[in-house]
């Protein structure tokens, strides 16, 4: 694996963001692959230098204009790519591994490599933890940083079959002639005993968000780039973000994006709607419209089986008062987690459906119901179906689960929300609720949601919550229930 060509070495040293990203545009349009090791040290680098605290001294001291970055020397840059290479190469004897394609053993030991070399204890859930830069100069990787460390290091070695797979809330790899095994590498969560050498699971965890139905992005080495960029973190403290590193992930995305990299990357596309929400681009199309093309891919490649498309959507919405439209954005989020079983390894999606429901939409409760305007979205019924599709959803997603999702925390702000509709307007949602014998979940394979005999999840959505004269399917119990006991109460 040859480092720096010459074309690349010319740019050195880096002084300014559009060197960088000449960088990143030669490396990802030039025949050979890119170099994933030497993009990660680069950026990596630039963050560090720009967001921790160690050099705040040279922060004041500088004049910083938007695109001026600390400079950056190819010699730095390649000590780093050499002592990397160096720990990958010395540690795997190749000759024990025929190629041309990657073994599970060999997946193994590479992660092993990495694992074995980092710092025995630090604080995992800490920033700046996502690149070789970390891993070089401190010896600290996060959880993803260490799926991506393995990839890069098999790329060293010239497994050019071994790629990134990435869930909404973890990573892991696939490799082989057919591209068709996979390898836990890293580990997920807290106090969960890694999986590292496992294939990704069959059993009750297929069924969990965590490996969202088997249907993760599974990169190729341009989307492994894109993945390194949109890993990128621009947060100075829990208040700032360094402006140059933030511009920087901005540009590279747009590069990642004209050359088509983002297509089937629905949170990378979600990361550059948001940054376009903070500082939009001239030239550019509106960030909403990212958020959309996010959903679209979801919907395209991945069946529908992603969260966060919907979550980011009804977060612009939200901050934009638009709160028909985001009710609509998690409702449609809430059809998505519906068909899952909740698992103890699905703690970050629970904690995004609990903010909506318990912060996010008792807050617009609340603003809505100071006024009495006749446009207030309490007047609206197809606020009030959303709503109750978005309860519904939650409610369907603990059925069949293990580990329940509800609490009373949760009762308080839901009825608190259906009630503040009149009586006259939840009369124009039309809901009709499944005979009682016919059972929520079918047995027979009727879905192809989990191909698997003892334990089916419908793959339609669980409810419809339309306007009158609209067809409309089952409903959860509790749901009905709720609205039952609405209806006699006012
Ligand atoms: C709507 C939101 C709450 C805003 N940010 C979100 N994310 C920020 C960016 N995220 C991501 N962005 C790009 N690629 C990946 S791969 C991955 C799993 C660990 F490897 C996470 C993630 C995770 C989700 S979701």
């Amino acid at each position: 694996m040859a480092g720096f060509r010459e074309i690349d070495k010319a740019l050195f040293p880096i002084k300014n963001i559009p060197t960088v990203v000449h960088l990143f545009k030669n490396q990802l349009e030039n025949s050979t692959e890119p170099n994933l090791a030497l993009l990660s040290i680069v950026v990596g680098a630039i963050e560090n230098s720009l967001t921790c605290r160690s050099n705040i001294s040279f922060q004041i001291s500088e004049p910083v204009e938007p695109s001026s970055l600390p400079i950056l020397e190819l010699q730095a840059v390649e000590e780093m790519y050499s002592k990397f290479h160096n720990i990958i190469k010395g540690a795997v004897d190749l000759k024990n591994y025929a190629k041309p394609f990657a073994t599970r053993d060999l997946v193994k030991k590479v992660s092993d490599v990495i694992w074995n070399s980092l710092t025995r204890s630090y604080y995992k859930d800490r920033a700046h933890l996502q690149s070789l830069y970390s891993y070089l100069n401190g010896s600290k990787l996060d959880c993803f940083g260490v799926a991506f460390a393995v990839v890069a290091g098999c790329q060293v070695l010239g497994f050019s079959d071994v790629h990134l797979a990435l869930s909404e809330d973890h990573a892991w790899v696939v490799f082989g002639e057919y591209s068709n095994q996979t390898a836990e590498v890293t580990w997920h969560g807290k106090g969960n005993e890694d999986k590292r050498g496992q294939e990704i699971g069959r059993g009750v965890s297929a069924r969990s968000w965590l490996y969202v139905n088997n249907k993760p992005v599974i990169c190729t080495r341009h989307m492994e780039v894109a993945a390194l960029v949109s890993a990128i973190n621009p947060s100075l403290n829990a208040t700032h973000d360094a402006f140059e590193v933030g511009l920087l992930q901005q540009e590279l995305l747009w590069l990642l994006y004209d050359l088509g990299h983002l297509k089937k990357y629905p949170m990378a596309l979600g990361n550059l709607g948001d940054l376009e929400e903070i500082a939009p681009k001239d030239g550019r199309v509106q960030c909403i419209s990212l958020f959309n093309e996010a959903i679209q891919s979801a919907r395209s490649y991945y069946n529908n089986q992603h969260v966060y498309p919907y979550t980011y959507q009804g977060g612009y919405f939200y901050r934009h008062k638009m709160y028909k439209e985001a009710f609509e954005s998690w409702a449609n989020a809430s059809d998505v987690i519906r068909l899952y079983n909740y698992s103890r390894d699905d703690e970050e999606i629970y904690k995004e459906f609990l903010e909506i429901a318990n912060e996010l939409i008792p807050h617009i409760m609340k603003v809505e119901s100071s006024g009495f305007s006749s446009n207030s979205i309490l007047k609206k019924p197809e606020c009030f179906a959303n709503l109750l599709r978005f309860y519904d959803g939650i409610c369907q997603w603990e059925e069949g689960s293990a580990t329940p999702v509800l609490h009373i925390g949760w009762a308080k702000p839901l009825v608190n929300t259906i009630s503040k509709f009149d009586s006259d307007v939840r009369a124009q949602v039309n809901i009709i609720c499944a005979d009682s014998d016919e059972d929520k979940h079918s047995k027979e394979t009727n879905g192809n949601f989990f191909n698997n005999n003892n334990y089916e999840k419908e793959n339609t959505a669980g409810a419809k919550f339309e306007e009158k004269d609209q067809s409309t399917s089952n409903v959860h119990p509790s749901i009905e229930a709720l609205t039952a006991a609405c209806s006699e109460k006012l």
